[in-house]
């Protein structure tokens, strides 16, 4: 069998196997369903023409009740199918497609590090495969009951042709071979368009991200203090006429190339009247055959029609493919099977370079730094230093593209990251707002701690956020999101100092290594002061990773690093980094001086 039809065949098996999520009741009922709609056409060509035949033979009722019969059951057997079809197939494309968009979180979730979370290829494909409802009637479920649909068809077809077979092989053959080119040829237009809906797969989801930001309450205060409604509409509008403006173009180019379908289509019908009349006329064949053999051409002519599923098929097919490069793009990270030390660690960045995917310059370029266990280490550096950057490669969210990092002299690479991150936690400058209680937000530091009062309400406490707490209306308990009633949100500060809890009971839980950045940046003056005698000098024999553009927070650490360049470009401590009197004596004056001269003024 030719290379392209053996992989033609093993796409669509591919696609009938997903039939299988529809759970075994369902999947018999569709088989079932189906099998019955395939032979319906070819039984009631027979029935039909003996009860006619027989009906002409005899007015005696009796010796047509087997035919009378037949027809009315297959006529009412057609008609129960056809109830029960639509629901059946309904149910099983929604299982097909929520089996899928599981597939989907799994293979999102699997890999240890972001970047393909990073990757806009990735999450077009992520689209592909679970992307449903609203105007998108085209699903992988669809399309899986589409081919067992389309087999159905096929089925019928070919039934009937063995039917009028027997009476005109000739026309059966030319009818059967009629219908397939039909088919084929309609076939490649539906691919056409397809394709171009797939490749648009970006385009729509971008037209879907000014759709939401117009209609969803994150961005509801810019778009109305800005105005922006018209102008998110028109950016909607722009990027959705860019895909259907090619949709359209190819539907109409379908319409108009299948003249030639129609002319095939009168000769096929032509052909399937003209021949049964001659039979009858020359005495070949009598009334009831002549009506069998119309029946059975007509039979053989409906699978040429082109149904939806054609579309649909193509549509899943692609979302499979999407689905096996995301197979591909979240290949696990190989290695990393050795436990990471459980006691404090030197961390270093031995010569790292690091450039993000499609990215036209280095952001880390040779960084070599040295982290001792238990010190209390600053990075400081301009906007797009590479200062968060190099916190997602420590905590094994990247990797570097040159150089390595070692724990206590062990390549991160070879280290299972699972364990790594037990002795990590982190304070991220974009840190989640989880809609759930203080207590659960606290608790996912450490999430095989449990969430007893006591470890909480001490995280809380060395946070400062336990008159936060009290004031809240179920203190622990309280729901920190308004989408449910009786939930309260949080301030930018308030919700800063839940997540410094939130690391800062990790830290109680056994993380060693405590990476904070930025987390002053939504504190007031009085929180911002006593932020590290309250946080940082708090824990101790831990290693502190503190990432600030307020140099006052940072000016008692052990030591401060400048990033510049992609490597450190300076290193001591303040009163060093002072009398060194580069980049930091600079900033640090510079802030400084703004604040006496701001304090001066109001003086
Ligand atoms: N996911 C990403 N993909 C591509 N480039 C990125 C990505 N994240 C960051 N960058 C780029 O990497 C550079 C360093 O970013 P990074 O966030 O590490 O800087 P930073 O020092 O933390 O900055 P800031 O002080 O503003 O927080 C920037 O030029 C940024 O544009």
């Amino acid at each position: 069998m030719p290379a392209r039809l053996t992989e033609f065949l093993a796409r669509r098996r591919r696609l009938l196997a997903l039939l299988v999520h529809a759970g075994p009741g369902p999947l018999a009922g569709l088989l079932a369903a189906h099998l019955v709609t395939a032979l319906a056409a070819a039984a009631t060509s027979v029935a039909t023409g003996w009860l006619l035949t027989g009906a002409l033979a005899s007015s005696a009722v009796g010796e047509i009740l087997l035919p009378l019969g037949l027809v009315a059951v297959l006529v009412l057997a057609g008609q129960c199918v056809e109830i029960a079809r639509e629901p059946l197939d309904l149910l099983a494309a929604r299982r097909i497609d929520g089996a899928l968009r599981s597939a989907v979180r799994d293979r999102v979730a699997r890999p240890s590090g972001i970047a393909h979370l990073e990757d806009l290829d990735h999450a077009t494909d992520v689209a592909r495969v679970s992307e449903l409802g609203g105007w998108r009637t085209r699903t992988p479920g669809t399309g899986a009951v589409g081919q067992l649909l389309l087999l159905g068809r096929l089925t019928s077809a070919v039934l009937c042709a063995v039917v009028l077979a027997w009476f005109a092989p000739l026309l059966a053959v030319w009818l059967l071979a009629v219908t397939l080119v039909m088919r084929a040829g309609i076939r490649r237009h539906w691919v056409r368009l397809s394709r171009t809906w797939d490749e648009h797969a970006g385009a729509r989801r971008r037209a879907e991200y000014w759709a939401d930001t117009l209609t969803e309450s994150p961005a509801g205060k810019e778009v109305r203090l800005f105005g922006l409604g018209p102008w998110l509409t028109e950016r909607y509008r722009e990027q959705a006429r860019g895909w259907l403006t090619e949709i359209w173009r190819d539907r109409r180019g379908i319409l108009r190339r299948q003249w030639w379908t129609f002319l095939l289509a009168l000769a096929a019908g032509f052909a399937a009247l003209y021949v049964p009349g001659a039979a009858l006329a020359a005495g070949t064949v009598d009334f009831g055959g002549l009506i069998t053999m119309v029946l059975a051409a007509w039979g053989v002519f409906a699978a040429g029609a082109m149904g939806h599923e054609a579309f649909d098929i193509e549509y899943a097919l692609g979302a499979l493919r999407a689905l096996d490069r995301l197979d591909r793009h979240v290949a696990v990270r190989a290695g990393g099977d050795r436990p990471a030390p459980d006691s404090p660690v030197r961390l270093r960045f031995e010569r790292v370079g690091f450039h993000y995917p499609g990215g036209d310059r280095p952001v880390l370029d040779g960084l070599d730094l040295d982290i001792g266990p238990a010190e209390v280490l600053a990075v400081v550096g301009r906007n797009g230093a590479g200062k968060t950057t190099m916190i997602k490669l420590l905590t094994g969210l990247h990797e570097p593209t040159g150089g390595r990092i070692t724990l206590d002299g062990t390549d991160l690479a070879d280290v299972d990251l699972t364990s790594w991150r037990r002795r990590v936690t982190a304070v991220f400058q974009d840190f989640v707002h989880y809609p759930l209680t203080v207590r659960e937000n606290v608790a996912l530091g450490a999430p095989e701690a449990g969430a007893d009062d006591g470890p909480i309400l001490a995280a809380v406490a060395a946070a400062g956020a336990t008159g936060l707490v009290d004031r809240l209306p179920d203190g622990l308990d309280t729901l920190l999101t308004r989408e449910h009633s009786g939930g309260v949100d949080l301030s930018g500060g308030q919700w800063q100092r839940i997540a410094i809890a939130r690391a800062l009971f990790a830290v109680a839980n056994g993380r060693q290594v405590l990476i904070l950045d930025e987390p002053t940046a939504h504190l007031d003056v009085r929180a911002e002061a006593e932020f590290y005698d309250r946080v940082i000098s708090a824990v101790s024999g831990v290693t502190v990773v503190l990432i600030s553009h307020r140099l006052s927070t940072v000016r008692r650490a052990d030591r401060i690093v400048v990033l510049d360049n992609g490597r450190v470009s300076e290193s001591g401590n303040h009163g060093e980094l002072m009398d060194h009197g580069g980049e930091y004596a600079g900033l640090y004056r510079l802030q400084a001086g703004r604040f006496a001269e701001d304090t001066e003024g109001a003086a």
